[in-house]
């Protein structure tokens, strides 16, 4: 070996080496992924399909909850189907929402199976509605009338929000040495099909198998603050002050109240972290402090 091989080796081993407290520290652990549908457009997909596979292969137990918004609207434009967005939610009729399961528990989670298939590990691509995973109830959102303050309820169609999580069919694929991909539809009382956000499912799924972290992939490198600095660390109470004094607004707001929830529910730390960064998950769960914004109690 030249000197610069040697140099250059023994830097990564280096690395390798400081992983070993955070190997231990979530050995056996639980960790759910959402991984949204910008991400997977991006040029790193291959990679996520490996930082997955190399999770499992060091005894961590990932559970992938994928996205599939923009798909979604690709595929709804191909129908000339317009769609509509109210808090973040896509209104989805009766025909739409036969696109939407199509969709996302069709190409879109064979396609991210298959990054992970690719990688090594055995990734088996699930829906919502799979093994009673996910039962949903439609959602409620309302609506304040700014003139007369009165509320008026929303109907968003077939947008639910989970009411139950029957966790057997995760547990049985990762007893089986399995990495579960699931698509977020779910299953009403009636047996009709219920789109749910992404973000929404990945939590109560989070929550439901009493995880250890849910980790949120977006493209903003976590919360930030009035000056556009990442805030790297917040309780549940700093989260609330931030909603009320505008700081978080948007697409952010559902996304931390996700992670509020799941906390509630005994997750020890919700992430939202930056998908754009090449190995993301890695840098979070084997580095001080990660590199997101985590939440926690
Ligand atoms: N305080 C904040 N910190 C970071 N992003 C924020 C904040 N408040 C609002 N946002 C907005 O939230 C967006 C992320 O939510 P969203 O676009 O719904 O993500 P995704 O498509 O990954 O689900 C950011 O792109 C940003 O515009
Ligand atoms: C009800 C609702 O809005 N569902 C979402 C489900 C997909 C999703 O959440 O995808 P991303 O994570 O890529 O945004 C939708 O129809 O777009």
């Amino acid at each position: 070996m030249t000197d610069d091989a040697m140099t250059t080796a023994a830097q990564e081993a280096h690395i390798v080496a400081r992983a070993l407290p955070y190997l231990r520290r979530y050995a056996g652990a639980t960790i759910v992924v959402k991984y949204g549908g910008h991400a997977m457009e991006g040029s790193l997909a291959n990679e996520f399909g490996r930082d997955i596979a190399l999770l499992k292969q060091v005894g961590i137990n990932p559970v992938v909850v994928h996205g599939g918004g923009p798909q979604i609207n690709a595929m709804l434009d191909r129908l000339g189907i317009e769609s509509r967005f109210i808090n973040g939610l896509r209104v989805t009729d009766a025909a739409m929402v036969e696109v939407v399961e199509m969709v996302l528990s069709g190409a879109v989670n064979k396609q991210v199976a298959g990054l992970i298939n690719r990688a090594g590990a055995l990734a088996v691509g699930i829906s919502g509605k799979d093994g009673g995973l996910i039962r949903a109830r439609k959602a409620q959102r309302t609506v304040k009338d700014p003139d007369s303050n009165i509320e008026r309820v929303l109907d968003l169609g077939y947008v639910g929000e989970p009411s139950f999580i029957d966790t057997r069919v995760i547990h049985a694929l990762t007893g089986a040495g399995l990495i579960p991909v699931i698509a977020p539809v779910g299953s009403g009382e009636d047996g009709e099909t219920y789109n749910i956000n992404a973000d929404t499912a990945a939590g109560a799924i989070a929550g439901a198998l009493n995880a250890q972290r849910l980790l949120m992939l977006t493209d903003v490198p976590g919360v930030l603050n009035k000056e556009k600095q990442l805030l790297s660390d917040l309780t549940m109470a700093q989260v609330k002050d931030l909603i009320a004094d505008g700081t978080i607004s948007g697409g952010m707001i559902p996304k931390v109240e996700t992670c509020m929830e799941a906390v509630t529910q005994g997750v020890k730390g919700a992430t939202i972290l930056d998908g754009r960064v090449p190995h993301a998950l890695l840098l979070e769960l084997f580095t001080e402090g990660g590199i997101g914004t985590m939440i926690h109690k």
